[in-house]
């Protein structure tokens, strides 16, 4: 690698700086959902960011996505300032919103077939690829209600995965799942990033979600959303169920459950 890329790697991915939100309510009051929030994320890092319900996490999630505009800072990606949605990102939101009429193999091809009119043979394969991936080989023909409520979220996990996209923003994507079917969802993402490493932005209010999978974990003070405090995750790769038993995951438990809950029972 010349010094150029090196450069080029290691600079961060994604960049927050003194990023605010404030939203006016339908009474017309206003909420200020997040207050000077800044923080990098270095590219093929996996973030989790967990805090208070309503501390702006989403809000977050949706100024990186390019779907809400910040009132105050900015966000980069790679350097620039992101204004829309764009091409390298990939988003899983907590329910999978699939199409009911459209078999999972034509819920895939979607956005695509959508965004510009047609989807290449390559796409189709991939597609195909993916679903196999998830464990949806054989479901390809069915339709979104023939499935589970985790099958279903697999599909929309390889639907955002067909652009092989840099950055996967997820939103609790697995907090509607049953217990079982979330540690099994999230070992498969662990599975998925470690074969093609992308930066992932993870909203969740599961703690164990958070620490098996992160490499840092972003919390969050109670609203307005601020930076309370950025975690390593020092727990070694590769992750498995095991890791959830060893004490130092016990430690940084504790200690994320302090900084989370401090406010509320007085710790
Ligand atoms: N479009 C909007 N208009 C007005 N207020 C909004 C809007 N979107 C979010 N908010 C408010 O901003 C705050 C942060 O919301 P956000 O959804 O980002 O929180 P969150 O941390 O993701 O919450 P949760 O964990 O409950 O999903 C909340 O008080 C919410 O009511």
């Amino acid at each position: 690698m010349n010094a150029a890329a090196a450069m080029q790697q290691e600079r961060p991915s994604i960049v927050f700086d003194r990023v605010g939100q404030v939203f006016t309510s339908s009474d017309g009051s206003e909420v200020v959902a997040l207050e000077n929030t800044s923080f990098e994320i270095q590219r093929h890092e996996f973030i989790a960011v967990i805090g208070p319900s309503g501390c702006g996490k989403s809000t977050l999630l949706r100024i990186l996505a390019g779907l809400v505009r910040p009132t105050h800072g900015q966000v980069e990606i790679y350097g620039l300032p992101v204004t829309e949605p764009r091409e390298e990102i990939g988003i899983v939101f907590q329910k999978p919103t699939l199409l009911p009429w459209l078999s999972i193999r034509d819920n895939l091809t979607f956005p695509m077939r959508h965004k510009y009119g047609r989807v290449s043979p390559q796409e189709v394969e991939r597609g195909e690829e993916l679903l196999e991936m998830v464990g949806l080989g054989n479901f390809a023909g069915k339709r979104p209600d023939e499935l589970s409520g985790g099958m279903q979220q697999r599909a929309a996990i390889a639907r955002a995965l067909l652009h092989d996209p840099e950055i996967l923003l997820m939103d609790e994507p697995f907090s509607a799942l049953d217990a079982l079917t979330r540690d099994e969802l999230s070992l498969e993402l662990l599975n998925i990033w470690t074969q093609r490493p992308k930066t992932v932005f993870f909203i969740t209010h599961s703690i164990p979600e958070a620490l098996l999978l992160a490499d840092r974990i972003l919390v969050m003070s109670a609203r307005p959303g601020r930076v309370r405090e950025i975690i390593d995750v020092d727990l070694p790769r590769p992750r498995s169920l095991e890791t959830l038993t060893e004490p130092r995951f016990n430690e940084l438990a504790n200690h994320i459950r302090r900084q989370v809950f401090s406010r509320h029972v007085g710790l």
